[in-house]
């Protein structure tokens, strides 16, 4: 006999990852947006005097990797003026096949194109850099500092890349309401050494 229901209803804890990864992308960006239009600024700056207190920064030989916000995402650009104006080297990235490659860039540079409606330097006229510190653009994040991003992975593959070739500091950009009790994870997900959001700056290792 034919069950009487063709589809099983699974238990949140069966689904798989990839899935329970997508509803939340999609509740977060709405949400995202509709504080952005809003309060970003605001939240943007204020971020950005807060997070410049870290001693990560005044590292020598720093170089920053950020990016040019879409789709409402903490606008990094207070914080990138901040840097420039100590003259730390900055840049932004540009994607190129699987990864990204960061390109020198300054507030008033031209900015191009850079894949999938995003920005970014002109490959061609602007150096690469090497970031030692990479600002992380998110959709949401949890107190152990794990990410969900927009779901291609160039984060996590460029993390594990630069950590590859030396020492890394990553830190996401997020407003508090981006906060979940848990983002799922995958093996190949990179935690981020920090969090910061308009309210506080979170620190993910012990040494921290
Ligand atoms: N501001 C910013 N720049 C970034 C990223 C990011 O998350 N934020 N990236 C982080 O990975 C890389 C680019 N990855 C991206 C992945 C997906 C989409 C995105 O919005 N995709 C749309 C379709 C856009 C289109 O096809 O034109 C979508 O999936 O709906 C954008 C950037 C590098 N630059
Ligand atoms: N280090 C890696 N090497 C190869 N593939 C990877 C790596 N990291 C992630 N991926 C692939 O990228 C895809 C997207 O991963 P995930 O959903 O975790 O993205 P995300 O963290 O939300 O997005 P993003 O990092 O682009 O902001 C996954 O299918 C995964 O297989």
């Amino acid at each position: 006999m034919a069950p009487r229901f063709s589809q099983r209803v699974e238990p949140l804890n069966d689904r798989p990852i990839a899935a329970l990864k997508s509803e939340l992308r999609a509740a977060l960006l709405a949400a995202r947006k509709t504080f952005a239009s809003s309060d970003g600024a605001a939240a943007s700056t204020a971020l950005a005097a807060r997070v410049i207190e870290l001693p990560v920064f005044a590292q020598r030989d720093a170089a920053v990797g950020g990016y040019w916000p879409i789709r409402g995402e903490v606008d990094p650009r207070p914080l990138l003026a901040a840097l420039d104006a100590r003259g730390v080297p900055t840049g932004l990235p540009v994607i190129v096949e699987d990864d990204l490659a960061f390109h020198l860039w300054r507030d008033g540079d031209p900015l191009l194109s850079a894949g999938l409606g995003t920005f970014g330097p002109d490959p061609a006229a602007a150096p690469i850099v090497r970031p030692s510190i990479l600002l992380v653009p998110l959709v949401a994040f949890d107190r152990r500092g794990h990410r969900l991003g927009y779901g291609r992975g160039f984060y996590d593959r460029v993390i594990a890349r630069l950590r590859a070739g030396g020492p890394l500091t990553t830190i996401g950009l997020a407003y508090a309401m981006q906060e979940v009790p848990v983002v799922p994870t995958e093996p190949h997900d990179q935690p981020l050494d920090y969090i910061a959001t308009e309210h506080e700056v979170l620190g993910m290792k012990s040494s921290a």
